[in-house]
């Protein structure tokens, strides 16, 4: 299966489920697999067939940021709903990590499967 990859995507939003979290911005990186026919695109060495991951980035930015969240849970879900809907993606895998929500751990996480119905 073709995918299109982002790693690491760096969003600084308002996360988490204590008083003191809802007063700052914290960091999420996240990772995302897309599946994606990229053949096409390499065919014809065209744009229009491929899936911008520029673009997916950059939505995710905005979905993510536009409101308070509690949990990376809901982070997920958000990020593969939007994927699916908007991209006409078949299927992706999301990680969602909190660097610095637990000291003794590099980050902490979830990971999630969906694909379209
Ligand atoms: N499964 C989860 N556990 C916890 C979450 C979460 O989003 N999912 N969040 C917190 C707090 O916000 C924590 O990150 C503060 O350091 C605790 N557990």
């Amino acid at each position: 299966m073709d995918k299109v990859l982002v790693r690491e995507l760096r969003i600084d939003t308002v996360i988490g489920v204590y008083e003191w979290e809802k007063k700052i911005k914290q960091t999420l990186l996240i990772d995302l697999d897309m599946a994606w026919d990229n053949q096409r695109a390499a065919g014809g060495d065209q744009y229009e067939h491929a899936l911008c991951y520029e673009t997916v980035s950059n939505r995710l930015i905005a979905l993510i940021t536009e409101q308070p969240i509690e949990l990376i849970e809901t982070v997920a879900e958000m990020i593969a709903t939007c994927v699916l809907a908007e991209f006409q993606v078949p299927w992706v895998k999301v990680k969602v990590m909190k660097p610095g929500a637990v000291k003794q751990a590099a980050a902490v996480g979830v990971e999630i499967e969906r694909s379209q119905h």
